[in-house]
Parts: structure tokens; C-alpha cells; sequence
């Protein structure tokens, strides 16, 4: 669902190419989450050769660059046949790209070649997708073993429903405790668990040990948010903590950083919150949630699996039923 939502925001309509794409780019995922030996030995060029990663990799992006130059010389056509600029709102994010691109007369302070905007395209696919349907996997999971919470959330989801008649982007400010749910998955389970590793910029002692220049730095933030010198009864779920509780996800709060922090800080917090939330929002709204085959909260099994990104071992497996409000 998260790639079908990203590539409507991205291309603007359904290519016939777009499910091949989107293919290669969960093969590149997997290919790049993962132990491999190579990383351990980057100077012995030799080992790439012969575990054939490198000609794996070189093959899928050879295929991603095609589809994407394709979907970009589409809108190009398009947009040199409709002449004037789009107008703002009708545009995706190609069209907003393109603006940008060496020699184009839009905009000027700006400027991007295809094949910067092709890598741009390629990171909103790769980082935006697997990392907002986890956490929305994992919100439910949390939810159905915890039915107070669930209850909670929906009735406050339905009471904005009643009044609006409708649950979009625009109510989304008022769903306080569907936010903090949000945020306590966040903290227990970071899709990102051990961020983006860190070459260290100068020598440094920490806890009086010494960190050479240029050592590989990586940070769990999953121990920092499960770390009881920083939270009360970390293990336990409960979102009621984010309430009333100035901690955000923003990198300010070194305690809490299930999108890293400073330069590497995650750029898509924003269209990936709305994304997790408004597609929560509206499971929430509209449907009643079950267990298959009498299975019990308890039952859920919640191990993870790690990738890309961590996810849970087992699929989740629920059933809705429609909700139809009171007249
Ligand atoms: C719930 C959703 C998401 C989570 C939990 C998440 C988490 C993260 C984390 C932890 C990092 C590493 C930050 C660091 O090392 O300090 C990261 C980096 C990144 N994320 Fe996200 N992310 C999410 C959604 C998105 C979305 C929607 C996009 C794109 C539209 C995106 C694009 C990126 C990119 C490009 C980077 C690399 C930034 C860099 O290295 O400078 N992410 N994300």
C-alpha cells in the first residue's frame, strides 16, 4: 500500500512499468539490508566479484534507471505539450522536479540533473516505504494486544468522524492519542533500529573509550528508547507516556530518536507521519478489528525480523468488519 501511495505521489498516474519497478526496488532492499561479506573487506575488490553482488546490484539499477528516465522523459513530453507550467496542486512530484532541472526556465536558484532527480526518486521509494508500513504493522499488532488502546483510539477517531463526516489530512491535528500510539510504537519498535551507520569527523573519547578518526559509528537508537534511566517501565506499552509530554522525534530529544538526529536526521519524517497516520486514522474509522480463528490478544506473537527495516516475524493476520455509525 505505502508504494502504491508513493508512486501515485511521485508519477502522478499508473504506469504499465510501475509494479516491475517497484519489484526491483524491494530486490535492491533486500539485497542491501543483510549481512555481507564484502563490507567487511571493502578494499578486496575481488570479493564483490565472486559472491556476483556487484553484478546483481549493477543489473537492477541498470533496470530502475531505465523505468525512471522513461517515466521522466513521459512527463517532459507532457509538460512540453501542455506548454505554461502545471498548476500548483494538479502537479506530482516529478512535475515539482523537473522545475528544478539544469536549464529549465521556472526556477533558477535551484538546479538539478536527471540524475540527481532520479536518485532523489530512488530514496523516497527505498526510505519512505518499508519503514511506514512497518510501523503501521506494528501499531495494529501493539493495538490488538492491548484493546484498551484500541478502544480508546477508535473512539476517538469516530467522535472527529461524527463531527466532520469525514477523516482526511485536515483532522489529523486531533487525533492527540492516536499520535502518542504512534509514537510509543516509535519507541519500542524503530523501524530503523540502529540508524544509518556514522564515519566518526575526529578523534573522541567516550565513557573513556578511545574512538579513532574515520571509525564506523553506529547508534542503537532502539536501547536509547528502551533505556529506563530515560523512561518508567520502558517494556511496557503505553502510549499515555507521549501525552501531555514535550519529547518529539524532531532530533532534539536525544532520548528519542527513532529518525536519527543532526545533518543525517530522516528528510521524509513529515510526508511519512501523514502517510502512517491518516492510513491508521481511516483503518480505525471504518472497520472493527478481530483475531482469526478465536486467537487471543495474548497469542500475538510479537519476535522480529530483521532487514531493511525491522519487522515482525510473522505476518498479522486480522479481520474487519464494517463499521456503520449510529443514525
Ligand atoms: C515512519 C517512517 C520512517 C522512519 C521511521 C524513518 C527512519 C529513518 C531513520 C532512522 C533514518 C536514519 C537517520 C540517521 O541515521 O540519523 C532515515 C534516513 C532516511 N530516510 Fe527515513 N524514515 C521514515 C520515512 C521516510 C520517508 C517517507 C522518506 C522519503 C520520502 C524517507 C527518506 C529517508 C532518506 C533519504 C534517509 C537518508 C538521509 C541521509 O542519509 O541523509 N524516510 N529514516
Amino acid at each position: 500500500m505505502m508504494f502504491s501511495i508513493t508512486s501515485r505521489a511521485v508519477f502522478g498516474k499508473k504506469y504499465k512499468e510501475q509494479d516491475e519497478f517497484i519489484s526491483e526496488v524491494r530486490q535492491v532492499m533486500q539485497l542491501s539490508s543483510g549481512f555481507y561479506i564484502g563490507d567487511l573487506f571493502p578494499s578486496a575488490k575481488w570479493l564483490q566479484n565472486i559472491t556476483g553482488m556487484r553484478s546483481k546490484l549493477e543489473k537492477v539499477h541498470k533496470n530502475i534507471d531505465r523505468i525512471l528516465e522513461m517515466i521522466i522523459d513521459d512527463h517532459k513530453e507532457t509538460k512540453s505539450r501542455t506548454k505554461d507550467c502545471l498548476v500548483e496542486g494538479e502537479e506530482d512530484l516529478i512535475d515539482v522536479l523537473l522545475k528544478f532541472e539544469e536549464g529549465s526556465n521556472c526556477h533558477q536558484e535551484l538546479s538539478l540533473t536527471k540524475r540527481n532527480i532520479k536518485a532523489i526518486l530512488f530514496d523516497i521509494f527505498t526510505g519512505g516505504s518499508d519503514t511506514a508500513a512497518t510501523t503501521i504493522n506494528w501499531t495494529m499488532a501493539e493495538m490488538m494486544k492491548n484493546q484498551r488502546v484500541l478502544q480508546k483510539a477508535q473512539t476517538e477517531v469516530r467522535m472527529i468522524f461524527h463531527k466532520t463526516g469525514k477523516i482526511d489530512e485536515t483532522c489529523i491535528d486531533e487525533l492527540k492519542y492516536l499520535k502518542a500510539i504512534i509514537k510509543e510504537v516509535l519507541r519500542i519498535h524503530p523501524p530503523v533500529p540502529l540508524l544509518l551507520p556514522r564515519e566518526c569527523g575526529q578523534a573522541c573519547e567516550i565513557d573513556r573509550y578511545h574512538i579513532p578518526i574515520k571509525s564506523k559509528v553506529i547508534i542503537n537508537a532502539w536501547a536509547i528508547g528502551m533505556d529506563p534511566k530515560n523512561w518508567t517501565e520502558p517494556e511496557k506499552f503505553y502510549p499515555e507516556r507521549f501525552i501531555d509530554c514535550s519529547v518529539d522525534y524532531k532530533g532534539n530529544n536525544f532520548e528519542y530518536i527513532p529518525f536519527g538526529a543532526g545533518r543525517r536526521i530522516c528528510p521524509g519524517i513529515n510526508y511519512g507521519m501523514a502517510n502512517v497516520e491518516l492510513t491508521l486514522a481511516l483503518l480505525l474509522c471504518h472497520f472493527d478489528w478481530t483475531l482469526p480463528n478465536g486467537m487471543k490478544s495474548d497469542d500475538l506473537d510479537m519476535t522480529e525480523l530483521f532487514g531493511a527495516s525491522v519487522i515482525r516475524k510473522d505476518d498479522l493476520y486480522l479481520i474487519p468488519s464494517t463499521y456503520t455509525p449510529l443514525k
